[in-house]
This record gives structure tokens, sequence and C-alpha cells, in this order.
């Protein structure tokens, strides 16, 4: 049964040593459970730096890894819903950017290998995420009973497409593990965030890491959660800190009742679809 439930964002921050990264990771996780908590983020790439040549060193593999050990664990011993933010994976001879969500008997419930590669080349970033990982090719819905959430990964917020597959599938909310930076972030973070709830007409939760003005990619810090009219209902600031919200399908339905945006497309005139036969596969 879908019913409401409280979500909670840990900012943390991630330097260069990984066991301290997970450490302070595991300890943000536990609090916020604690707190109420019952579905909890972590940010992109929580782990290890954001540094795109630093993604195979810090990477591990499934089920071992010792990042992937601990989400396991701390949702097992927490009893929550854990979205793992996202860590670099190692699958045969590929580096994935990927989240791991976990559900309260420490089993994972889904596996979202980021879809769309951050490539740019802005006069004040360059980034090329596909130096070094390569892309998910799948569509990741996770049904945890009392909510279903659809994953995405920090670039992949701008592509509309993804968003609206998933608010197809039926998710309450779209669950956003980033690492917008202090170029992109002030321009465009809190209004993709609110442009993908309005579309879709859900809750949309990004988290981000904590700023960290000494480290080579700053992180916008800024997490949020945003409901499904668009307005922000809780927002970080720059450090590490935990933000939580109630996430409410009554509320969800409202807005959809009286805005019916979704059974007003016109889908004789135009359509969309996921192309891949295990688009909507768990993990
Ligand atoms: O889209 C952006 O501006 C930031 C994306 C990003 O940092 C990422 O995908 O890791």
């Amino acid at each position: 049964m879908v019913r409401k439930f409280k979500l909670a964002i840990c900012q943390s921050n991630a330097a260069g040593d990984k066991t301290s990264n997970i450490r302070h990771a595991d300890e943000m996780v536990r609090q916020a459970a604690s707190q109420g908590a019952e579905v909890v983020m972590l940010p992109e790439m929580f782990n290890c730096p954001y540094r795109t040549e630093l993604f195979p060193a810090y990477a591990e593999s499934y089920p071992n890894g010792e990042t992937i050990q601990m989400l396991s664990g701390t949702a097992k011993a927490a009893g929550i819903v854990l979205v793992g933010g996202s860590i670099p994976e190692i699958d045969g001879d590929t580096v994935y950017n990927t989240s791991f969500i976990f559900g309260p008997q420490g089993e994972l419930l889904g596996r979202h290998r980021k879809v769309h590669l951050f490539d740019v080349d802005l006069p004040d970033l360059k980034v090329r995420e596909s130096s070094t990982l390569g892309p998910g090719n799948n569509l990741t819905v996770v049904n945890a009973g009392f909510c279903k959430l659809g994953i995405i990964i920090c670039f992949d917020v701008r592509f509309p497409e993804i968003a609206r597959l998933l608010a197809m599938e039926g998710i309450q909310a779209l669950m956003i593990p980033a690492a917008f930076n202090t170029v992109t972030g002030p321009a465009h973070w809190e209004l993709s965030m609110r442009m993908r709830a309005v579309d879709n007409q859900i809750y949309v939760a990004a988290a981000s890491p904590a700023r960290d003005e000494k480290a080579g990619y700053v992180a916008y810090g800024h997490s949020m959660v945003v409901d499904p009219w668009g307005e922000v209902l809780v927002e970080a600031g720059l450090g590490s800190e935990i933000i939580m919200a109630e996430i409410d399908p009554v509320k969800m339905e409202e807005v959809r009742g009286r805005l019916p945006l979704l059974a007003q497309r016109r889908t004789d005139l135009y359509s969309l679809e996921w192309k891949k036969e295990d688009g909507n596969e768990n993990n």
C-alpha cells in the first residue's frame, strides 16, 4: 500500500580517504533513520572525490565491495530503504557511476547505472566522464511496497524524457543522487529539480555532496526536496547536513486531480518509448 513517509537526504562530504567517507556516510544515514526517516538518500560519488581520473581506483564490484557492504548492512540495521547515492562500480572491464538501492532486510532493491554521462566543455568547467566510465542502459524503478521510487543520477535530470518515462511507471518520488558544481549549479540546479517535479507532478529529491572550496571539483550543495506543485519543501545549505521532508501520495493526487497534465497528453500526436527490453529491471 502506497502511503505517506519521511524522506531524508544526507548531504555528506567526500574527501580523499575512502574509508572515512564511508564511515561519515554511514553515521549520517543512521542519524537520519533515528530521526524517523524511512527512505534515506546519499549524494553522487559519496565515497570518493568527484574526479573522473580517480573513479577506477575507487571502483568496487557487487556484492563484496566495502561501500556496497556498508549500504546493505546499514539499510538492514536501520530498517530503511537506502538509496546509496552513487559510487564507481566495476563490472568486467567497465566502470559505471552506479546507485545501489537496498531495502530494510539489506536486500538489493535496484541498481541504476548513470545513463547520460557528463561530458561538457564550459568556459570554467571541463568534464569528460566518458573518459573513465561506461553508460548504463536501464530505466530504474524500485518498488518498496509503501512507495515506488524512480532513480536517476545527476546529469540524467537534464533529459526530461527519462523522468517522464519513470513518472509513467507510477513513481511517487524521483530520487536524484547528484553533484552539480558552482558553474552549472547556480544556473540550473533548482530550476531542473523543480521543472521535473512540475512536468511530472511527482516529488523530486536531489542529494548533493557538501561544498568543499578546496576540492578540484566544487560541489554546489543545496540538496532539496520539491513537491508535485514545484514548491521547494526543504533545502540544505552548503555544509554537511541532513534534511527531511514528508512524501504524501494524497497531496500528489490532489495536484494531478486539479491540473490533470498526464491525462491531457496528446498521445494521438506524439509518443515516448523506452527501447531496451530490460528497461524496467529492478537491478
Ligand atoms: O548537469 C550538470 O550541470 C551537472 C552534472 C554533473 O555534475 C554530473 O552529472 O555529475
